[in-house]
Formats: structure tokens, C-alpha cells, sequence
């Protein structure tokens, strides 16, 4: 929680007690907070503020010159996006309800409590933090741009839906939130997670584990590691890929068949930022950023009990859905190409091109793979060309059986199909015109490859070739 505060202004204590504030300064520099100015003249503080940006406000309400009672309603009206949390003697509850009636985000009574505190801190850290990423994000919503449009350099798309994600992602990759990234298998969830940490500033590494199929001992065993002797066969101490991630991110893949025991660890790492190695008693902190990612809609599995409500809950924070590649048939074309350009360049043959007809059955093709088969393919595809043409022939996969229906709606004109077809016919068409349509849209967009044709059409060669006979012959 409190890494966020390597991205936030400091903490301004203020308080005439030397003894308060030394106690205040050292609860929160254990909790890892050293971000900390101090204040102990309350005159000091607007003009401290004129020139220095802080994240939150720890005021104490007795002091001589200028009470904190007196300075809350110029910090509120001046400085309405910091906290303030005040300090007041316990027997003066009253005060402290007027105070928090005034516009202070809390309040604590002295004696101080220390894990009153550090758990008030936490709260308005955490709301100064969601505030900056809604001010941010409206801003980008409102200029439609990107700060670091080269963290996404690899991610090949013009889709508005993809530039979306890729502005929120901006937002969030800073804040020390988890992440949940959903999506099909092959849509580029991983590759969102590695530019959300290339994005965060962190200096640690980017540590993956697929958590597919691992039981919890081995689900425990890779991330937390294992004191020596913890069980046979570990005859020295090892530590766990989320020590490895510190400093950094650990993106955790396929985390929705995670056993209920695995769910908990995971749990009580995100929120408590502890884990137990197997075999030792010794609690290890870690500050890694933690992403995670699944293919499974997590909230269905709610109510059968195979995800717990807690968690799902927790890794919302922050959450992004890839669009699979069918709702998002402009990213084919750019992809066809960049993946010819990446094959051309493994397989050390000169870029071909890709034959019209190939675009065309790609663009309207079912991709249950999404990215990664529709990478395969053309990786395959490459290797079986022997001139600067990739043609339908390099696709060996590509039968018809398991072609989809065709779906010619980006084909068409982007209107209703029926007020398309009274545009294109002027009045409403006969099933023959519109198979005569069709046909030949298909005959056009595959340069008159008849094989094509009958695949983009959905039926088989024979048939066609038989009806343009017909046509031919005007019947
Ligand atoms: N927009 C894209 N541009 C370029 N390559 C992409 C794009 N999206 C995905 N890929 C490539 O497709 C493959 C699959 O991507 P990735 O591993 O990120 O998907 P995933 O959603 O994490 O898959 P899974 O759920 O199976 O783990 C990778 O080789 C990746 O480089």
C-alpha cells in the first residue's frame, strides 16, 4: 500500500509537540512511509503550501497562534484535493465531529493510537490516489492521447476499444493496486501487463507464473519458496518468484482454477503484502505490484463457491477487458502484416504479401485463439510460400469445415442490411438478386478464385461454379 507514496507528494505532519510528532514520524517511517515533512509553527503552513505539493494533511487542532479549528476551513476551501486528518484530545469528541463535519477526512484522539494512525493514513492515501486516477483519466478522455505511446510499441492495433484500455492503463500502472486483466485465450493479456509495468516506474523485474493446474503446495512452493527441510527433498532454502518480483511486478496468468487454499494466500499477499515460505515462521514482506489474469468470467464462479467473493472483489481495484479479436476485426489486416514482416524475418525469407483473397477470409475468420492462432497461422503460412505471395494454398488449416459461416457484415455497408440492400437494389431485393449480389461481391473480393468465393459464401465450389453457369447461361 504505502510504495503508492513513491508516486504521491509527502505526508505534512503538523504539530507544536516535539514528542508527538517524533512518535508519528516513527510509527509511520516503520510502516515504510519516510515520505514525512514536519511542521511544528501552525503560521507556517499556507506559505509551505504556496510552494510545496503534498498528499496529505496530519493537523493537530491545539496549537498556540493559529488553532488547527482556525486553519481547517482555509485548507478546505483552498486546498479542497488534500485530506486533512486532525488531532484532538479525547475528551473533546464534539470538536472532532465538527471537524469532520467541516471537511476533514478524519480524526485522531491523543494519546495517539498507532494503528489508528497508520489505518487513517491508508484510507486517505488510498482516496488522494483514486481521486488523482479519475482527474487523470478524465483528462485523457477529454484529449483522446497517450503520454508514452512507445510503452505500447508492441501491442499492433488501431482499435478505439484497445486505444481505451491503453489510456487507462497510463493511469493505473503507477498506482500500487492489483490488477485483474480478463479476456479469451490469445487477446494480449500478457502483453498489457508488461507495458502496465513498464509503465509503473518500478525497477524490479516483471516475474510471471501460470498458476494453470498447480495445487496449492506447488502453487506455494513457486511463489513463496520453502525453508530447508520443509518437506523431503528440500535440502536447501529457496526462495519464491514474488521475492524474486521485488521492486517489480509479478503478473500471475490463469488464476481461475486456483484452489480455495491457494485463494487465501493470494488473498493475504495482496492485502497484507505478507506471506509464509513453506516450512518457516518467519513473515517476509514484499512490496512487488501484482497483476493477474484469467480467461474465466471470475464472477460467475461465485455463487458455485469456486471463486471466493473476497478476492474477486480485491483484485478489482483496477480491471481491464481485452476485446477478443472478433469484436475487433480491424486489428487483422495490421496484424496479418506485422506477423508476415515477424515470420519473414525468423524464417530469413523476403516479406511476401498476402493475396487479396487471404485478407478478405481472414478478416471475417472465427479466431477461438484470437492473436496467438491467428499468429501460428500465418507464421505457418510464411513457411510453406515460395514466392512474395501468400496465398490461401499456404494455409493448409484453412478448410472449409473450418471456416465459420461466413459473416460478410464488414463487407456491407455500415447501415441496417435492409437499408442497405433498398439502397443498393432501390426497392426491397428478390432472394435471387441478393444471391446474385452476394455472389459476386465474393467472386470480386477474391479476384474470381471460385475455391475462395464458395468459402466466403459457405458453400461448397461445385455450387457455385454450377450457378454461375446458370448465370451465365441466363437462366
Ligand atoms: N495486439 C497484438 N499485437 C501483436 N502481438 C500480439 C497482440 N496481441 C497478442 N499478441 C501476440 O499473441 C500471443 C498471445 O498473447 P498473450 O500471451 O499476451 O495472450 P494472453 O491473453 O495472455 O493469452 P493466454 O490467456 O492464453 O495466456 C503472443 O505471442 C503475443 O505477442
Amino acid at each position: 500500500m504505502y510504495s503508492i507514496l513513491n508516486s504521491l507528494p509527502p505526508i505534512l505532519l503538523v504539530d507544536d509537540d516535539p514528542v508527538v510528532l517524533e512518535i508519528s514520524i516513527a510509527a509511520l517511517q516503520a510502516e515504510g512511509i519516510g515520505n514525512v515533512q514536519v511542521l511544528n509553527d501552525s503560521r507556517k503552513i499556507m506559505p509551505f503550501l504556496e510552494t510545496t505539493p503534498v498528499s496529505l494533511i496530519i493537523l493537530d487542532l491545539m496549537m498556540p497562534h493559529l488553532t488547527g479549528l482556525d486553519l481547517l476551513p482555509l485548507l478546505i476551501r483552498d486546498y479542497p484535493h488534500i485530506p486533512v486528518i486532525v488531532m484532538t484530545s479525547a475528551d473533546d469528541v464534539d470538536t472532532a465531529v465538527y471537524c469532520i463535519k467541516a471537511g476533514a477526512a478524519d480524526y485522531l484522539t491523543k494519546p495517539m493510537e498507532i494503528e489508528r494512525l497508520l489505518s487513517s493514513v491508508q484510507r486517505a492515501l488510498l482516496l488522494t490516489e483514486l481521486s488523482r486516477e479519475n482527474t487523470t483519466l478524465r483528462d485523457y478522455l477529454l484529449n483522446d492521447c497517450l503520454q508514452h505511446p512507445d510503452a505500447f510499441d508492441e501491442i499492433i492495433t488501431s482499435s478505439k476499444k484497445m486505444r481505451a484500455i491503453f489510456q487507462y492503463v497510463e493511469v493505473v500502472a503507477s498506482s500500487d493496486q492489483p490488477v485483474l486483466i480478463t479476456g479469451q485465450t490469445g487477446v494480449g493479456k500478457e502483453l498489457i501487463a508488461r507495458a502496465i509495468a513498464r509503465l509503473s516506474g518500478r525497477k524490479g523485474a516483471f516475474v510471471t507464473v501460470n498458476a494453470a493446474g498447480l495445487d496449492d503446495t506447488i502453487f506455494s512452493d513457486t511463489l513463496f519458496g520453502h525453508k530447508k527441510g520443509a518437506f523431503t527433498g528440500a535440502d536447501q532454502n529457496r526462495e519464491g518468484l514474488v521475492s524474486a518480483a521485488a521492486g517489480g511486478t509479478l503478473f500471475l496468468d490463469e488464476i481461475g482454477d486456483l484452489s480455495e487454499t491457494s485463494q487465501i494466500k493470494l488473498l493475504r499477499l495482496i492485502q497484507e503484502k505478507e506471506f509464509y515460505p513453506t516450512g518457516s515462521d518467519l513473515l517476509k514482506k514484499t512490496d512487488a505490484r501484482i497483476i493477474v489474469a484469467t480467461n474465466h468470467d471470475l464472477a460467475t464462479q461465485i455463487p458455485a463457491g469456486k471463486f471466493r467473493k473476497d478476492l474477486y472483489y480485491r483484485l478489482c481495484s483496477h480491471r481491464i477487458h481485452i476485446p477478443p479479436l472478433s469484436e475487433r476485426r480491424e486489428d487483422i489486416p495490421l496484424l496479418l502484416d506485422h506477423f508476415l514482416e515477424k515470420a519473414a524475418r525468423a524464417l530469413k525469407k523476403p516479406q511476401p504479401k498476402a493475396s487479396r483473397e487471404v485478407t478478405a477470409l481472414l478478416s471475417t475468420y472465427n479466431f477461438d485463439g484470437n492473436v496467438r492462432e491467428l499468429h501460428a497461422m500465418v507464421f505457418d503460412a510464411v513457411a510453406r510460400s515460395n514466392g512474395g505471395l501468400v496465398t490461401l494454398d499456404c494455409f493448409v488449416g484453412l478448410t472449409r469445415s473450418e471456416l465459420p459461416a461466413p459473416d460478410l457484415t464488414p463487407l456491407l455497408p455500415k447501415k441496417e442490411l435492409g437499408e442497405a440492400l433498398y439502397a443498393h437494389f432501390g426497392r426491397f431485393p428478390t432472394i435471387r438478386e441478393v444471391e446474385d449480389y452476394l455472389i459476386s461481391t465474393a467472386m470480386g473480393l477474391t479476384n474470381g478464385n471460385q475455391r475462395s468465393a464458395a468459402m466466403l459464401l459457405g458453400i461448397a465450389r461445385q455450387t457455385l461454379s454450377k450457378r454461375l453457369n446458370n448465370t451465365a447461361a441466363g437462366e
